[in-house]
């Protein structure tokens, strides 16, 4: 974001790692009363700990695979350790080891939260971008729901074309791709047996864009299938998990649209003089009245945007190891 736009009126500007900053003091204060130097530190451990579970052996299911000290699992134990216990460490007095061990699952998911927040803005504004008739349309809407004022938190339930444009981004990109479950005990689904402890996972990118569920157009932009909501989008709505499903379903749902809705509100610009964006380009706005934050914390203010988690049915065996 700190480019500035050239003679021309148009510049390159790289806005993912700003978007990351962004959500990670977010939610660093939502969730921690944090700022983004505090959390920073583990943030960025966070990240490392990322990119070495992703290079493990996720897909071949077998928990074994966990407990074999390779490089990769020696780094990520050494990661979880040092920057995660050390991350929680103002919430030690908790006491009980299990407890300490499920907030600590917690902590690791919302930081993981914070990448998928910055994730989807990138995405949707990359859509805006290259289908500039979507472009037009959310920005005429968020500038009849502002009327030229300061972003209030009711005005985002005005912006229903911008949700159906979230909506469709995490669709065609969920940022959680493959969602985990292990087998508490031995199962059986028709004649598949799936043995205690084993995990199991599905694709949600493949469930969101499978033809037989979705039409013709799976694979395409197309907001306005969620014109009716999420029912209404297409023959198996319960198949669209973004946020995931069931008892581990996302906590911080609402809270996550809210930020999504306003970060690209805030983006588009004020202007409804300026003329369409080329297919690739999209305008920005800069609007000093309104600061993200200040809006945020206003709705925090007003209502648990984040409820409280279900225990975990088995302390210390039901950790989540997709998503957030
Ligand atoms: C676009 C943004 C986000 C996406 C796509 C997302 C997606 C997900 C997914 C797929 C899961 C796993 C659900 C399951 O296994 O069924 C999850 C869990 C979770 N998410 Fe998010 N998330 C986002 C943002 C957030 C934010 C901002 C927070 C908190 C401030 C948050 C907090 C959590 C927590 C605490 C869990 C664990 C819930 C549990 O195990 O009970 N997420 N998220």
């Amino acid at each position: 974001m700190e480019q500035q736009i050239g003679s021309e009126g148009v510049a390159e500007i790289q806005v993912d790692e700003y978007f990351m900053g962004f959500t990670v003091e977010v939610v660093s204060k939502a969730c921690f009363g944090n700022n983004y130097s505090g959390g920073e530190d583990i943030f960025l451990r966070i990240r490392g700990l990322i990119s070495t579970m992703s290079s493990r052996a996720i897909f071949k299911g077998f928990p074994i695979l966990r407990y074999i000290p390779t490089k990769s699992n020696r780094e990520s134990w050494r990661l979880e350790n040092e920057a995660i216990l050390e991350g929680a460490e103002n919430m030690s007095d908790i006491g009980q080891e299990s407890m300490e061990q499920y907030l600590v699952d917690n902590f690791k998911n919302i930081y993981l939260a914070s990448k998928s927040v910055a994730i989807s803005t990138s995405w949707s504004l990359m859509f805006l971008a290259t289908n500039p008739e979507w472009q037009d349309r959310v920005r005429a809407e968020v500038l009849e729901a502002m009327g030229g004022q300061k972003l209030e938190p009711s005005m985002l339930r005005k912006m229903k074309t911008l949700k159906m444009v979230i909506y469709e981004s995490l669709r065609l990109y969920p940022p959680a791709p493959m969602l985990g479950r292990e087998a508490l005990q031995d199962l059986h689904f028709g004649n598949i047996h799936v043995p205690k402890w084993v995990n199991t996972w599905i694709s949600v990118a493949k469930l969101h864009q499978d033809p037989k569920i979705w039409g013709h157009d799976a694979h395409k932009f197309n907001p306005e299938r969620f014109s009716n909501g999420v029912s209404g989008s297409c023959k198996q709505p319960h198949v669209y998990m973004p946020f995931g499903f069931g008892p581990r379903l996302c906590l911080g749902q609402n809270f996550a649209m809210a930020v999504l809705r306003i970060l690209l509100a805030l983006i588009s610009p004020r202007e409804r003089s300026w003329p369409r964006a080329h297919d690739g380009e999209i305008w920005f706005g800069s609007d000093s009245n309104n600061n993200a934050e200040e809006i945020l914390a206003e709705i925090l203010h007003e209502q648990p945007l984040v409820r409280s988690s279900t225990p975990p049915p088995a302390a210390g065996r039901a950790h989540l190891r997709a998503g957030g």
